[in-house]
């Protein structure tokens, strides 16, 4: 049975062509009688000589049961255009204004909420990506990541209902199941991942970012804040955050595109840097300026095994040209007719 699984993942690979990039990440995870087949070529110097990673791994209860509750998507219109399309949408969303961010204080792993002034950013940036389809959402384990998706979520022109997930005991996952297969479909599973979490501060968690930078001096804060791989005191460097955050991207949500499902991550500054790092083939120079506002939408199209970025939805109730595939309009287009 698992070889018959990786043939249709192979098969599947070659379709989408896959085999044939000379740059990015294809990938594939096939659950079939218990057994997890994960395909995948990894983006690196191998890569380019098209070294191929077969892993067949016994499924982890909490990988399969991820997917579970997801709704059966090839009941709505959205998933005939993507069919015919293969590409996945990947919004990006920073997390709307914290307590900590309205103090000017370094937060990093502390667990802080958002403000007024954030839930209305979660809200705003909901209405901007209102129109774009969502099958699941992965946040980080922290309260001010998951405020903003659930918030933004209450704006979606679809009304599914977002459903965090407990795969934490077996008891927690079975005292959540759903029992009825339409209900299930009218739901996006919501993974929280710890390692989506902003990068641990260290020392300068608590600490104001002003009078950091008036008793270190300015650099040295720039350097700690924004260089790739100073960590500041006993805390975490953007590159030892990339390495939870990109390995947790490439393992557990690239998989879903290449299942063709849209997914929405809502996470921080730092982690979503080292992950658009990653998308974007930045290096480590460049990454160095990379700022990401709180609370605005990203949008990236996944196609043919790579990911492209599309801006930001322009506002709230604008489409933005640049942001809509054709896929995007019609999914557009028919939530207008469903839902006028
Ligand atoms: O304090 C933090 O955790 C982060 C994000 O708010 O700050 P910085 O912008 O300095 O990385």
């Amino acid at each position: 049975m698992a070889t018959t699984a990786l043939h249709q993942a192979i098969g599947t690979l070659y379709s989408h062509g896959c085999f044939h990039q000379e740059h990015g990440t294809a990938s594939l995870r096939l659950v079939s009688n218990g057994f997890r087949v994960d395909i995948r070529l990894l983006r690196c110097e191998s890569y380019q000589s098209r070294k191929r990673n077969l892993v067949v791994s016994q499924a982890s209860t909490s990988q399969t049961s991820v997917s579970n509750p997801v709704s059966s998507p090839s009941k709505n219109a959205t998933t005939e255009s993507r069919k015919k399309s293969n590409e996945a949408a990947l919004i990006l969303i920073r997390h709307g204004e914290s307590l900590w961010n309205e103090k000017n204080l370094f937060t990093g792993c502390v667990d802080v909420p958002l403000t007024q002034k954030g839930v209305e950013e979660a809200i705003e940036a909901g209405k901007r990506i209102s129109y774009i389809p969502v099958d699941m959402i992965y946040t980080s384990a922290l309260i001010r990541a998951q405020m903003t998706a659930m918030l933004a979520m209450t704006q979606h022109r679809r009304k599914k209902v977002p459903i965090v997930m407990h795969d934490e005991s077996e008891q927690a996952k079975s005292w959540s199941r759903i029992h009825s297969e339409e209900t299930k479909r009218q739901c996006i599973p919501v993974v929280t991942a710890w390692q989506l979490n902003e990068r641990m501060y260290g020392e300068l968690q608590g600490l104001n970012k002003q009078e950091t930078a008036d008793r270190y001096g300015k650099e040295k804060v720039h350097e700690w804040r924004r260089s790739y791989d100073i960590p500041p005191p006993n805390g975490e460097s953007l590159e030892m955050c990339a390495e939870r955050a990109v390995a947790y991207f490439k393992e557990h949500i690239e998989p879903q595109f290449v299942a063709g499902k849209n997914v929405m991550i809502a996470a921080h500054g730092n982690s979503l840097r080292s992950i658009i790092m990653y998308l974007d083939k930045l290096t480590s120079q460049e990454v160095i300026s990379l700022e990401l506002s709180t609370g605005i939408p990203m949008l990236y199209i996944f196609k043919e095994g790579k990911f492209v970025r599309r801006g930001s939805p322009a506002g709230p109730s604008e489409a933005g040209v640049y942001a809509y595939t054709k896929t995007l309009a019609l999914y557009r287009q028919k939530l207008d007719e469903k839902y006028q």
